[in-house]
């Protein structure tokens, strides 16, 4: 590679990265003139392409700590971890600010905010002049998913945020084998004579974290993305959820695969035999809770294992056997904080035990973490904010607090992680926060239905995003804020996987959120949602009972194991109950929901709704 040394190599005091005006640092002549482009506008005191290397890490890290970007935690306790504390009015993602900008404004569809390409350059390009003006931009070559999958794909950061480096390191396949393999597939493609890129264009900006100059824009037709203002996960690590699903869903849609805000876990049985099932649940509706569950005790005994593959992105293609195979697009967990504890997700907890970056917790007197929920003894003595604790003044953590770990550093981690051709999905999950009428479990009928069941999804809001909590919305797939691409369209897609030689997953629905006359939740949750996905399994192997409703396949409780589990009467009425005129309304909703998308709406989905609606009349 024919990079000069001054561009790549970082400063020996180790505080600062070399600076260094030179934006030719890629063999690949169109990623250079983008870079100058963007030095150009934004107007750095230096330009410093990542390598990924630890030396790189350690420099960034010394300069955060100087800046007191980062604060170091008890080393006792915290090896090798940091507390970065945002401003407080950039806690989250901001679904309002978040625009996709395809030339017609039909194709992003009603699921989006809209602006016109041109307008939408001209409006951020104003934003990012002269922006980076006495920092240092970082250039980031990242790929999403493994280095060697044909599944996988690449981007490129620019940021001028070491904070949003040190993040990228851990959440994605960063730096030199990125860049190699960007350079690869760029010269290739140019050898063919082909125009475009292969590579996603991310360009981001703190600003100055005023939320009155934040906007999220994804070009999809361009590959592209422009984010300024804020430093929030969702917002400024570009390569998750602006790329890994809001670009990658256009993407996929074009070329005939899919890009899902679910898990990917392996549930192995006591013979050995492995099933892996992919989740989607809304924002901070379980999707980490349930990708490192750990079994309740008699299945521990009986020889159960789970493996962690992914907690939050899912990249799906048919094989040649006709089964969908998925990779996690994603090389670490940027996970909610508040509720993670040795009950909850003992595996999340010793995954964060050392070398994570957590944001916006709480501190103990001698600089442990701290959130609610954690229960480990200790007491908060500081505030996400960094003011001194007072259970008056609201939560030590902000509900949405969160950590950013290596994957591998989970104990339930799968090797199949990093399996180029991705695992086989024998069940697909949807889910959402349902206080009242969902049952815990029901599966779909076939393909068509398990897809109206995904596109019906309702659930709860959480403070994920912006806005109000605790709101009931319909958030199909638990793509409401990522589908980079008019939903009626996405239905669509996901309709045409059933084809000829399709063997596809079942498709199921669950809700772990379902509460009582008091208030509370009715189903333990956790690790016993093991036995939920044990009957699933079963019904996937044609072993498991279940009596047909019109609203799918639901269980009778002694359908599960549900041997240790104390469940009242009111329980077992409400979450293995079919309560029909609730579902009456239901579908009601639903159907006012499909027909609010237009013609564009695929009819199949609209017939399989208004069948439904008539076996729930009669
Ligand atoms: N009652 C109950 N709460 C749960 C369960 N699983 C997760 N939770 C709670 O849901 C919240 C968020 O769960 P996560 O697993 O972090 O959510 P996520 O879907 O990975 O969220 P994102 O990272 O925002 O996409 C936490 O407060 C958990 O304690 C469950 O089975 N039952
Ligand atoms: O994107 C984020 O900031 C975190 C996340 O997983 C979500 O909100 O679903
Ligand atoms: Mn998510």
């Amino acid at each position: 590679m024919s990079r000069s040394p001054a561009v790549n190599a970082l400063s020996s005091e180790a505080s600062k990265p070399a600076p260094s005006t030179s934006v030719a640092g890629s063999r690949l002549a169109a990623l250079n003139a983008w870079v100058a482009e963007v030095a150009a506008l934004t107007a750095p005191a230096a330009v410093h392409w990542c390598d990924g290397s630890d030396a790189e890490n350690a420099a960034l890290v010394a300069q955060m700590q100087a800046d007191g970007t980062l604060l170091p935690l008890n080393p006792a306790t915290n090896p090798g971890s940091w507390l970065h504390r945002s401003d407080p009015d950039d806690v989250a993602r901001v679904e309002h600010l978040t625009f996709v900008c395809t030339s017609r404004e039909e194709d992003a569809g009603p699921n989006n905010h809209w602006m016109a390409p041109a307008a939408a350059h001209a409006k951020m390009d104003a934003l990012f002049k002269g922006c980076m003006r006495g920092r240092t931009m970082y250039v980031i070559p990242y790929c999403m998913g493994p280095i060697d999958s044909p599944l996988s794909r690449c981007g490129v950061e620019i940021t001028d945020s070491p904070y949003v480096v040190a993040n990228m390191r851990l959440m994605t396949r960063m730096g030199a084998p990125a860049l190699a393999r960007i350079e690869r597939e760029g010269l290739e493609r140019a050898a063919r004579g082909e125009g475009g890129d292969t590579f996603v264009k991310g360009l981001h900006s703190i600003g100055e974290l005023d939320p009155g100059r934040r906007f999220i824009m994804h070009f999809p037709e361009e590959l592209a993305i422009k984010s300024y203002g804020s430093g929030y996960g969702g917002n400024a690590l570009l390569g998750k959820k602006c790329h890994a699903l809001r670009i990658a869903s256009y993407q996929a849609r074009h070329e005939g695969w899919m890009a899902e805000h679910m898990l990917i876990v392996g549930i192995e049985n006591p013979s050995g035999e492995t099933h892996y099932v992919a989740a989607a649940f809304p924002s901070a509706c379980g999707k980490t809770n349930l990708a490192m569950l750990i079994p309740p005790e008699g299945y521990q005994r009986e020889g159960w294992k789970v493996w962690t593959v992914g907690d939050d992105i899912c990249w799906m293609r048919p094989g040649a056997d006709g089964r969908l195979y998925a990779i996690n697009p994603e090389a670490g967990y940027f996970g909610v904080a508040p509720g993670t504890s040795a009950k909850s997700n003992p595996n999340a907890l010793a995954t964060i035990d050392a070398n994570t970056i957590f944001t916006n917790v709480g501190l103990t007197a001698d600089n442990q973490p701290w959130w609610e929920g954690l229960d480990n003894g200790e007491r908060p003595a500081t505030d996400w904010r960094g003011n001194p604790y007072d259970p008056d003044k609201g939560p030590a953590a902000h509900p949405n607090a969160r950590f950013t770990v290596s994957a591998k550093q989970c104990p339930s981690w799968s090797p199949m992680a990093e399996d180029p051709q991705g695992v086989p999905i024998s069940a697909i999950v949807f889910g959402g926060r349902r206080a009242s009428l969902v049952p815990l479990v029901f599966q779909a009928r076939d393909w068509t239905h398990g897809v109206l069941v995904g596109a019906a999804m309702g659930s709860e809001t959480t403070a994920a995003a912006t806005g109000a909590v605790g709101v009931m919305r319909r958030d199909p797939m638990a793509m409401k804020p990522f589908c980079g691409y008019n939903f009626a369209d996405y239905f669509s897609h996901w309709l045409s996987f059933d084809g000829a030689g399709a063997a596809l997953p079942k498709v199921f629905h669950v809700n772990w959120f379902r509460k009582g006359d008091d208030g509370k939740f009715l189903w333990p949750g956790f690790g016993d949602n093991l036995r939920v996905l044990e009957w699933m399994i079963g019904r996937v192997k044609g072993e498991a009972g279940a009596v047909e409703t019109p609203i799918g396949h639901l269980p009778i409780p002694t359908d599960l194991n549900l041997e240790g589990v104390e469940l009242s009467d009111e329980a077992r009425a409400k979450l293995f109950g079919f309560e029909r005129a609730g579902w009456q309304a239901e579908f009601a909703s639903i159907g006012e929901y499909l027909d609010g998308y237009g013609p564009r709406m695929p009819q199949a989905l609209k017939d399989e709704q208004s069948r439904i609606a008539v076996l729930l009349a009669d």
